[in-house]
């Protein structure tokens, strides 16, 4: 039962309306306890030859005002509690998702789609059903049971309820045993579910990588054998559960045995009437409500317990980057790296003594060998990851002390690994400024020349990309991901190996349109082609997180090294794709 208190900040929020739900159930609850009475009254008026039309319909009309009131009080208690278990599962949803916005790459690096998607969705039902279910059976085993009880001992007999009560112990052991292997096997069962969910998302994500190696086979039994392990765990929860109902069910029967036996013989002593040992009877078919209740609330707990555990865990997930800048404009200015030493999670450096500075408007090109740190070295600057004092500045000032949001607000990035949204080109393009005027959405794409593919299509701009329209082309897709960056105009714009999948004609419109718009803003551009980058007014050369040659591309040129070597094996390699040297 722990998880009602750990609920109960909302139990507070919302204690009007579950206040006002429990009240409705103990009416509820008071109702039922009079039918019984007027069956056991209207026995007695037979047995005594008492009964007249009259008294009949007399009883017959109680008993259509009761049940007219139990329907109303039932519907509103519905709305109440279980309004208010749906507003909880909406306030847990938001916050998750909060918390998902809030969270850095290394988090979802970590973790696995599907488990995410699952806190959001089974944890969250079976939180939703603690808050609501869980509280009604809570409030209606202990309330209807207990009234039941009273009205047994007191209008009735209390002998003969102790004696119907003798096996209640057996059951409360029992579930309470019952309760405690739920747990476990729940936990088990949300984890196999996470799992699964996760092998469904990665499936369909990389089903293409599946199909072209053929492994659909390998896959479905992957599939199947995370199937078959949720069925397990799920049908090691039915298992127990299914022990509850017998169990419940047995010992009732037990107590229909006692109270009738043992009532039968307080009949024949007079000590009760035949109607007082059928209102008795009818009593104790209302027990079986609160007791199954009181089965099934283990069942919903555990659950509910169990899945806010898991929801707990991920939000108490901190912050990874310390958001404690306080300049709350955007960073405009000259550029300065100096970090000494940059790790990730282990202790291996991946940045070693990364020295250089940039003026505002300079564009710089970073090359090196595939894994040399390049990508770090941007993301670095995203503060993506946490920073020692002082490692890069802009415009003198360390990037820390600007908040999060606005340091990011001035840097339009380009990953290598661009992702569109499942909307339209126009709102993919515009997604950092979604109100946008369509000539500034036109221009972005004119820009990243990507205008022309897109007049192709049958609905221009309003295409819909990704699972639902068009299936673009790598460099299509680039492209797009490229006017996306330079649309909102951002001071510092990052091409991470943007321009890998278009050719180098394409390649050179769109560095030289850059140039030409971004005349005053900084321009990074990674890559593994050096045309990319010859224009530049800085280029460095990284070499396992280290800088080992920087300079200008003639500059670079005069040197022996890793540049030239590239250089001169590259315009080699585009001479003979492009038809070879003649002698
Ligand atoms: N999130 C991460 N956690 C731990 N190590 C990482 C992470 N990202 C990259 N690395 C490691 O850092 C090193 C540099 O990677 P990085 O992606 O910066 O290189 P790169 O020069 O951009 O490579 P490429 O040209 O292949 O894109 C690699 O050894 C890589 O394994």
């Amino acid at each position: 039962m722990r998880v009602f208190l750990q609920l109960m900040w909302y139990f507070k929020q919302e204690k009007w309306r579950y206040l006002g739900g429990i009240f409705m159930l103990a009416l509820v609850s008071l109702g039922l306890l009079v039918p019984p009475k007027i069956v056991g009254r209207i026995v007695d008026h037979m047995k005594q030859g008492t009964l007249t039309e009259e008294l009949l319909w007399h009883y017959g009309g109680i008993l259509i005002i009761i049940a007219l009131g139990i329907y109303i009080l039932r519907y509103i208690w519905r709305i109440f509690i279980f309004g208010a278990a749906v507003k909880l599962a909406m306030i847990l949803r938001n916050r998750l998702y909060t918390h998902f916005t809030k969270k850095s790459q290394e988090f979802y690096h970590k973790r696995r789609v599907g488990d995410l998607m699952a806190h959001s969705t089974n944890d969250l039902q079976a939180i939703q059903q603690t808050a609501g279910d869980g509280v009604l059976t809570l409030v209606d085993s202990l309330m209807m049971g207990g009234m039941t009880l009273v009205a047994m001992a007191t209008t009735i007999s209390w002998k003969l309820t102790l004696v119907s009560l003798i096996p209640l112990p057996v059951m409360a052991w029992a579930t309470n045993k019952y309760g405690t292997m739920l747990h476990k096997r729940f936990h088990s069962a949300q984890e196999a579910f996470s799992a699964l969910n996760d092998k469904v998302q990665e499936s369909i994500s990389g089903t293409r990588v599946i199909k072209a190696f053929g492994q659909e086979k390998d896959d479905l039994n992957h599939f199947s054998d995370l199937s078959n392990d949720a069925v397990k765990k799920n049908m090691a929860v039915a298992r127990i559960d299914s022990l509850f109902d017998p169990t419940i069910s047995l010992i009732i029967g037990f107590s229909f045995f006692l109270a009738v036996s043992y009532g039968s013989r307080l009949v024949v002593q007079n000590e009760l009437t035949i109607g007082e040992l059928v209102s008795f009877t009818s009593y104790l078919g209302l027990l079986i409500w609160p007791m199954l209740a009181f089965g099934w609330l283990f069942n919903i707990v555990e659950r509910g317990r169990a899945s806010y555990d898991r929801v707990e865990a991920l939000l108490a997930v901190k912050e990874e980057i310390d958001d404690q800048g306080s300049i709350d404009f955007s960073p405009k200015g000259d550029l300065v790296y100096q970090i000494d030493k940059f790790c990730y999670t282990d202790q291996t450096p991946v940045l070693t003594n990364i020295q250089f500075s940039l003026k505002r408007g300079q564009t710089l090109g970073i090359v090196g060998k595939t894994g040399s740190g390049k990508t770090t070295l941007c993301r670095v600057l995203l503060r993506e990851f946490n920073l020692k004092e002082s490692e890069i500045l802009i415009d003198g000032t360390d990037i820390c002390e600007y908040r999060l949001d606005k340091l990011r607000e001035s840097i339009g990035y380009v990953p290598q690994d661009h992702f569109l949204f499942s909307a339209t080109i126009s709102e993919n393009i515009a997604f950092a400024k979604i109100d946008s005027p369509f000539s500034k959405i036109k221009e972005a794409a004119e820009l990243a020349s990507i205008h022309q593919d897109i007049t192709q299509f049958k609905h221009g701009y309003e295409t819909v990309v990704g699972e639902r329209g068009v299936t673009l082309s790598g460099g299509q897709k680039q492209r797009i991901s490229i006017a996306r960056a330079i649309l909102p105009e951002p001071e510092i714009l990052i091409l991470d190996d943007s321009l890998s999948a278009v050719d180098a004609k394409t390649e050179e419109i769109i560095l030289q349109n850059l140039k030409k718009k971004r005349q005053n803003k900084t321009t990074i551009i990674t890559s593994h082609r050096l045309s990319s980058i010859s224009h530049c007014d800085l280029i460095i050369v990284l070499e396992s997180g280290s800088i080992i040659q920087s300079g200008t591309h003639q500059t670079l040129l005069s040197e022996k090294g890793w540049y030239k070597e590239t250089y001169e094996r590259q315009a080699l390699e585009s001479l003979i794709a492009q038809g070879g040297i003649h002698s």
